[in-house]
């Protein structure tokens, strides 16, 4: 029997979106967007070099084909890359009109989103009265701070202090269908936050808001705020069955690790290792040892988005690059007979971009395990497609 792993670098695109003009940060178009593209041309020119320097070094992601999928993609040539490539690879076209994490990852799970996302565009006053009451009714406060799109960093550094004196919850969005709640969680509390974010997900739901998000943070004024690691997103559930169910149903076992059980509401997902990128990778590497044969390991690294492309950090995300290829290599030496390695991406985030929001990109679908090979342009819901048929599941 086969074993397939599955892991997905967020917000990795590689440009060259069919339909990217109707995507935007801000007034901004993203067309021209190309996370992997321009990180490696800022690289290149010396101009990604805090804690890093040169041009971008990822061997083992550009053995695989990445340098070759960015020019398929979107025709860029990504300065340093572009060897021969020794596995399968291809670039994935999304046709969901969402460019966030749960249309990304539904569509490359087989299950494109059949909606149109509820987004709150207006970038102040950005919240509907009910919607605010809502909040007040179930926090029991007189009111909340922020109602904007805003940088969840930027606005805990700007209303921080108030929360705390005041207790009302910041709550913010983005480009994204999103509701973000930020709360301390010691003035706050962090059980708190988690029951104010779970009772209001069943109504943001309900008008097509794909998350509501709890942002815990600690901190001072005085000594800075910051973000803790007790994040947590409260996800619609995907509408039908996903290539998690298709592999349970096989009777295989399925892991998760990092977002995907939050992002998949645990449909399908037998078990979840959670942590920073650094400890999730921990976990998928000893899941490459011990998962069962037959097994199905889905994987997602948020921090290639969350650290650094929404906090437009160039150099950040060369680093994270890097380390992931470091990585990379000692995941290739683990791989036994009958494994497939498939890394992909679900949606751009482009550091070098205007605006804080994601970009609408094509993604790179590069497989170890496999042989050597081209796929050319793909779907998304393809990816699915080929972990099943790698694992002989059958494909409703
Ligand atoms: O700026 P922060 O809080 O990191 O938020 C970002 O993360 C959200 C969900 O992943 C996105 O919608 C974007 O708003
Ligand atoms: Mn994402
Ligand atoms: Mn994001």
């Amino acid at each position: 029997m086969a074993r397939a792993f599955l892991v997905v670098m967020d917000s990795v695109g590689i440009g060259g979106a069919p339909d990217v003009a109707a995507y935007f940060n801000g007034d901004i178009p993203d067309t021209g967007a190309n996370t992997v593209g321009h990180i490696a041309q800022q690289c290149a020119r010396g101009l990604a070099s805090v804690e890093r320097e040169g041009p971008l070094k990822v061997p083992h992601l550009d053995g695989l084909g990445l340098g070759r999928a960015v020019q398929l993609a979107s025709g860029a040539v990504a300065p340093g890359l572009g060897r021969e490539p020794k596995g399968v690879w291809g670039a994935a076209t999304e046709t969901s009109t969402g460019k966030d994490t749960p249309s990304g990852h539904w569509e490359l799970a087989g299950l494109p989103v059949p909606w149109t996302w509820h987004h709150f565009t207006q970038t102040t006053k950005s919240f509907p009265p009910e919607l605010i009451q809502r909040v007040c009714d179930l926090a029991k406060v007189d009111g909340i701070l922020g109602n904007c799109h805003a940088s969840g960093t930027e606005i805990v550094a700007e209303f921080g202090e108030e929360h705390m004196r005041t207790g009302k919850p910041i709550c913010y969005t983005s480009a994204d269908s999103v509701f973000q709640i930020a709360a301390h969680e010691d003035s706050f509390g962090l059980q708190r936050l988690m029951d104010l974010c779970a009772d209001l997900a069943p109504f943001l739901h309900r008008m097509k808001v794909g998350r509501v998000i709890a942002r815990p943070f600690r901190g001072t004024e005085s000594a800075g705020f910051k973000r803790t690691g007790n994040r947590r997103d409260f996800a619609i559930a995907p509408p039908g069955p996903v290539l998690t169910n298709w592999v349970q149903d096989a009777g295989r076992r399925v892991y998760a690790v990092g977002k995907i059980g939050d992002i998949f509401s645990m449909q399908g997902i037998d078990q979840v290792f959670k942590g920073s990128d650094a400890e999730l990778m921990v976990h998928l590497q000893s899941l490459l040892d011990t998962a069962e044969e037959g097994s199905l390991t889905f994987a997602n690294f948020v921090e290639f988005d969350s650290l650094y492309g929404h906090r437009r950090d160039v150099s950040g995300y060369a680093c994270a690059l890097e380390w992931f290829d470091v990585c990379l290599g000692r995941m290739l030496a683990r791989l036994q007979a009958g494994d497939m390695l498939l890394i992909t991406a679900d949606h751009g985030n482009d550091p070098t971009w205007r605006g804080t929001d994601h970009t609408r990109e094509r993604v790179p679908v590069l497989i170890a395990g496999k042989g050597v090979g081209q796929l050319g342009h793909i779907g998304f819901r393809d990816v699915a497609a080929l972990v099943a048929q790698h694992l002989d599941v059958p494909v409703p």
